[in-house]
């Protein structure tokens, strides 16, 4: 059976639960053929990030190379990229690749609060990358840096995502799973506004979450779905991930969540 390719572009978590390993895990699992560049190594477990070393950027840029001169893809996830140089030479590679669709993920910190970018990278991602994206997924703390905006409501999501806009993503996807209540998450492409809802799931296994929700829009895009049936479905994934995670109870701290989840409730359906 031919299947679809979708790249991840981030971060390896030696501890498996977010970065480089949840993309993959989720690529398999919506029945995708995933492949990887690596960005940084990070030594990391459910407690906390103990190390990071950043790949030389001519690794970085080999890596592009190799994959897409070679095999392709359908659909490009962009996760951890720890410096300005990383942020400059991903652009550089991307520029050329105008058709792919990108699922730009503007990791900042980790769970533990762990740094995993430097301060000029954020300007750099703003200025060079966002424009190239199909959607940006911002979670609330990092919609704040980008937008200096203190986010607590909906609403003040809604302000954070018209900010963004005119950065040139197409479509901005603020996350909303640092809010009190609901997990909602708000979708605007400078027109439209859609909700994800979501409830809240009260568990301290969320480690990964950003990453695996990215990864599963990227997924789905490069399946062929639309944007918002893609964001629609990897709503359902992550939900499904997160309502199972304290079933696997991996690691001390805050474990990873449950990604065999989707395929055990859908069956094979959740490759289609
Ligand atoms: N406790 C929760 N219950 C239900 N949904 C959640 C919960 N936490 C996060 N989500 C959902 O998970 C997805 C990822 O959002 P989140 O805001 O956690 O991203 P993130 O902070 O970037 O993740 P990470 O911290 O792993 O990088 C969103 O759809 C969000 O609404
Ligand atoms: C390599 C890498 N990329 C991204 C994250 C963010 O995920 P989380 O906020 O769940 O720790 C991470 N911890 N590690």
């Amino acid at each position: 059976m031919k299947r679809s390719r979708a790249l991840t572009i981030a971060g390896s978590d030696s501890g498996g639960g977010a970065g480089i390993q949840a993309d993959l895990k989720t690529f398999t699992l919506l029945g995708v053929y995933g492949t990887s560049v690596i960005t940084s190594v990070t030594a990391q477990n459910t407690q906390g990030v103990f190390a990071i070393h950043d790949i030389p950027t001519n690794v970085i840029d080999q890596q592009i190379e190799a994959v897409l001169s070679d095999i392709g893809t359908d659909a490009i996830k962009i996760g951890m990229l720890s410096s300005k140089e990383i942020v400059k030479v991903v652009t550089e590679q991307l520029k050329q690749y105008k058709d792919i669709p990108i699922v730009l993920d503007p990791v900042m910190v980790a769970k533990g609060g762990s740094p995993l970018l430097a301060d000029d990278a954020k300007e750099e991602i703003k200025k060079e990358l966002f424009s190239l994206a199909t959607v940006i997924t911002p979670n609330i703390p990092e919609a704040e840096v980008l937008t200096k905006l203190t986010i607590k409501t909906v609403e003040d999501m809604k302000k954070a995502a018209e900010i963004l806009i005119e950065l040139g993503p197409q479509a901005v996807l603020v996350k909303g799973g640092h809010l009190v209540e609901e997990a909602v998450d708000i979708l605007y492409d400078g027109k439209h506004w859609i909700t994800f809802p979501g409830k809240r799931i009260n568990t301290k296994n969320t480690h990964g979450t950003g990453c695996t929700y990215s990864s599963a829009i990227a997924a789905e895009l490069a399946k062929g779905k639309e944007l918002q049936k893609a964001i629609k479905n990897a709503k359902e994934f992550i939900q499904m991930a997160i309502l199972g995670a304290d079933e696997l109870n991996i690691g001390s701290g805050h474990g990873p969540t449950n990604h065999w989840k989707y395929l055990e409730e859908k069956g094979l359906e959740a490759w289609n």
